[in-house]
């Protein structure tokens, strides 16, 4: 995680800096905009800026995106000078942090840009098998494709390998083809030249360049437009880029991993991706089992974030009760680790006691309401519009005791136990016979039927802010932004994004 600290900080930019530096990250800084300009231009780049509230952050947001560079600015100022704070954010700062740095504040920040943790935690024979291929395929220079299902752990796996490496003490550097739109990708990817469309004032390096000697993660591989997978294709072949503008090619020496959640096979076969580019990055492959293919490793999971986002709100040590495992190795994870994740960071929040019991999980089938329903319009005071809603407001639902039969394919002791409709009853006010006319509405729907129906009716109800919906679906943005341009692709009319976001775009 490297950070950049513009201006003078008020005088506490060593303060601050010594807080990032202990938190693991590398610090720069410089006095200026214009010095901030030209570090983000160079190969050194930045994943975070931090900036003095006192300059023109406006001015420094606009000359980001006139280049075309992506990353996240946090202002800082003296006190709560709530003035300042909202112009920085109406400039387009994602934070305000005031001074003097609180360390945990000034920690949090840089967890949510930078997810520092990348430790994978498992133990379940499927996934250890998987580990030792990705041991194997590590110190090798072979491009490696990771495939799995949304949310099961592929970008840590990247992280890992690149660990494990030769090249560990050279930058991994991810960029996610999904989450940048197609004329800007190909510069974040290759830069450009001074003058190589409007807005370029200075060269700026791309990413492959600022990964040279180390790895090169290209996140959701899938969503590439062609046009830019054949000059992929060259660079891979060559070993070399052309910066836009540039009729001079600079060579460089990266290794590269992809991810995809979509079958690539399939996508070469409906012609949507190149079968020379699809054989060259899948020198070697790591498909990382779902949640479901490996059972052993929910609890242990689930333990790990627990601890971390109860550490996280300064709450005391928290643990679960055998009915909440119990309910945890039921469920089906469409969402898989970061499903569960989601699940625990709610959890810690409802939870009033050091147990965690079932009354504090909120699963994601609970969300699920079929077509018609009294619940399919979410009402505004329900818990799925806040999932965090305290007493005064309503009450978190108790499990309904349903979990989706287990899929075809997979063990049955993933279908819930025999006990589970009893256990789910004592659980609360709705037990297993108030879940089963929610699941007799879905029947004679397909599984994406459903699914488009909750995405879109989430969305409409968060007013087409992507960000809250993303986070009631326990899904990521990303994979949220693909469904949608699959819908819109569809024919299906996608609710527009929600004013602050739009500001944001
Ligand atoms: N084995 C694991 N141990 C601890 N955390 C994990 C594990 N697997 C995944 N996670 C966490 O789950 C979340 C999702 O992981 P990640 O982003 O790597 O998944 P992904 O497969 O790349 O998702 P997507 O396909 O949506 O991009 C992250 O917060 C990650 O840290």
């Amino acid at each position: 995680m490297r950070l950049l600290i513009v201006g003078t900080l008020e005088g506490y930019i060593t303060a601050a800096g010594k807080i990032a530096m202990q938190r693991g990250a590398k610090v720069s800084h410089t006095d200026s905009i214009e010095g901030a300009l030209n570090a983000l231009r160079a190969a050194a780049g930045a994943d975070l800026v931090m900036i003095d509230v006192k300059l023109d952050i406006a001015a420094f947001i606009e000359s980001l995106k006139a280049e075309r560079i992506t990353i996240p600015v946090v202002a800082c100022g003296i006190g709560t000078d709530a003035a300042a704070a909202v112009k920085a954010i109406r400039a387009g700062a994602k934070e305000y942090i005031p001074l003097p740095p609180d360390a945990e504040l000034i920690a949090a920040v840089l967890e949510a840009v930078a997810e520092e943790s990348h430790a994978i935690v498992c133990q379940d024979p499927a996934m250890l098998a998987t580990l030792r291929m990705a041991d194997q395929v590590a110190p090798s220079d072979a491009s490696v494709l990771i495939t799995g299902e949304s949310g099961t752990g592929k970008e840590l796996m990247a992280r890992y390998i690149h660990r494990k490496s030769r090249r560990s003490d050279a930058p991994f550097v991810a960029v996610n083809c999904a989450a940048i739109p197609e004329n800007l990708l190909e510069s974040e990817l290759f830069g450009h030249e001074k003058g190589a469309f409007t807005g370029a004032v200075a060269r700026r390096l791309g990413r492959f360049e600022e990964a040279n000697g180390g790895t090169l993660l290209l996140d959701e591989l899938s969503e590439m437009h062609p046009r830019l997978q054949a000059k992929l294709l060259r660079a891979i072949q060559e070993k070399e880029i052309d910066r836009i503008g540039s009729s001079q090619p600079v060579k460089v020496n990266v290794r590269l991993i992809a991810t995809s959640n979509r079958n690539l096979e399939n996508e070469v076969r409906s012609g949507n991706f190149r079968e020379d580019l699809y054989f060259r990055l899948n020198v070697f492959s790591v498909a990382i089992p779902s949640l479901r293919e490996r059972p052993a490793d929910i609890p242990m999971i689930a333990d790990h974030f627990l601890k971390k986002y109860a550490q996280a709100n300064g709450l005391g040590e928290k643990r679960l009760s055998d009915d909440a495992l119990l309910m945890l190795r039921a469920h089906h994870w469409r969402g898989n680790v970061r499903e569960l994740e989601n699940t625990m960071h709610r959890a810690v929040l409802l939870s009033k006691s050091e147990t965690v019991g079932p009354e504090s999980i909120m699963l994601t089938s609970q969300m699920l309401a079929p077509e018609g329903s009294a619940q399919a319009s979410i009402p505004a005071n329900s818990p799925v519009a806040n999932p965090f809603a305290g007493p005064g407001g309503t009450v978190p639902p108790a499990p309904r005791g349903y979990a989706p039969p287990a899929a075809p394919g997979y063990p049955s002791s993933y279908a819930p136990p025999p006990n589970h409709a009893a256990g789910a009853a004592a659980y609360g006010n709705a037990g297993a016979a108030s879940g089963a006319p929610a699941v007799q509405g879905l029947v004679g729907r397909t599984v994406a039927e459903v699914e488009r129906d909750l995405i879109i009716g989430t969305l409409s109800h968060c007013l087409g802010n992507r960000t809250h919906a993303a986070n009631i679906l326990g899904i990521s943005i990303r994979t949220l932004r693909n469904k949608l341009k699959q819908y819109s692709e569809e024919g299906v009319a996608v609710p527009p994004p929600g004013t602050e976001e739009r500001a944001a775009m």
